[in-house]
């Protein structure tokens, strides 16, 4: 038996194609606006899908490049003056950022109403109450590539691997939210191959390529692989050995086109909805 491969790819497309459709149907556009220091290569590609993928779907999108040795109260200004600007619905300062800028004091900046990323405190406070927010992208991709998936988070057994703030902590937050029983695994964690054998449910956004080996997912699991790591040859593969994991996993996302694919469609979700509501008062 071979998993299911989850196509985020595909799925993505279809919902910026109906996201598309929703804009062209508006008065205005929405605009979202990227904010980025320095030139970190592997952050280039992505700002740029993020730029086309925003423009085919109508958004105005700009992105502001600062130089890597912009101070943190340069930052902070910039971020102000977005707040204050009536035609950006959405912003997003692309991480990581610079050493000597305190990344949670850029985040909190942000206006929550247009914090399109869902890091900031108040969105990710919202999230933990289970109240309406801005929830982060690719946590989002992550429950759409489940429901797409035809698996229901409802009582099942869910283990996360990894619990930074834009991943790991939402991906729980959200499982729990929909009634998982959820575990949530990270660098300290005992035993890992044993916690990751009782998932039914797993997800990993670890960092390291191909650190849960196949014989570590149960029979049937989906696997949902977050990972974005360049391999050995130059290739991006995920967290999951993924040959390996093949025989065992009900379903799988690969990597590329998993859930990638799926953050900058939400991404784009989020700028929506954050006009939408803006908009409304
Ligand atoms: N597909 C997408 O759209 C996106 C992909 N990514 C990718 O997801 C991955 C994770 O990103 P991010 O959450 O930002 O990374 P962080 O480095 O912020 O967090 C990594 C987490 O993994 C845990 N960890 C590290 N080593 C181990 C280990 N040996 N065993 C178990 N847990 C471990 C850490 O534990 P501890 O807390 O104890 O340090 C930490 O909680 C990266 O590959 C990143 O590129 C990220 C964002 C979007
Ligand atoms: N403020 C902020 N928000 C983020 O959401 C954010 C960030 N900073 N910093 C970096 C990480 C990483 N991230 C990715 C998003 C999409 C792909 C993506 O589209 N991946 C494609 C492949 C892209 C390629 O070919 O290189 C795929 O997996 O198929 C990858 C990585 C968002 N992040």
């Amino acid at each position: 038996m071979s998993a299911r491969i989850l196509d985020g790819k595909a799925l993505a497309a279809r919902r910026r194609a109906a996201l598309a459709t929703r804009v062209a149907a508006l008065q205005f556009r929405p605009g979202l606006c990227v904010v980025r220091v320095g030139d970190d290569p592997a952050s280039g590609v992505y700002v740029r899908n993020k730029d086309r993928a925003a423009r085919e779907a109508g958004f105005s999108s700009e992105t502001l490049q600062l130089p890597e040795n912009t101070t943190e109260a340069e930052l902070l200004a910039v971020v102000k003056r977005l707040n204050g600007d009536a035609s950006v619905d959405g912003i997003l300062v692309q991480l990581p950022l610079p050493g000597h800028i305190r990344t949670e004091a850029v985040l909190d900046a942000i206006d929550p109403a247009k914090d399109v990323d869902g890091f900031h405190p108040v969105n990710q406070g919202a999230l933990m109450l289970n109240r309406p927010g801005l929830v982060p992208c690719t946590p989002r991709g992550v429950m759409l590539l489940l429901e797409e998936a035809g698996v229901s988070p409802k009582g099942a057994r869910a283990v996360v691997v990894g619990r930074s703030t834009i991943v790991g902590r939402p991906v729980s937050t959200l499982l729990l939210n929909a009634d998982a029983t959820v575990t949530t695994a990270h660098s300290r964690t005992r035993d890992l191959a044993a916690e990751c054998r009782r998932a039914e449910i797993l997800v990993a956004a670890v960092g390291r390529a191909g650190i849960i080996r196949g014989d570590w997912i149960a029979p049937g699991a989906t696997v949902i692989d977050v990972g974005i790591n360049r391999g050995a040859d130059g290739k991006l593969v995920g967290d999951v050995a993924y040959a390996e994991a093949l025989p065992h996993a009900g379903a799988i996302t690969p990597v590329p086109g998993g859930v990638g694919p799926m953050t900058i469609a939400c991404l784009l979700e989020n700028t929506l909805e954050a006009a939408l509501a803006r908009r409304a008062g």
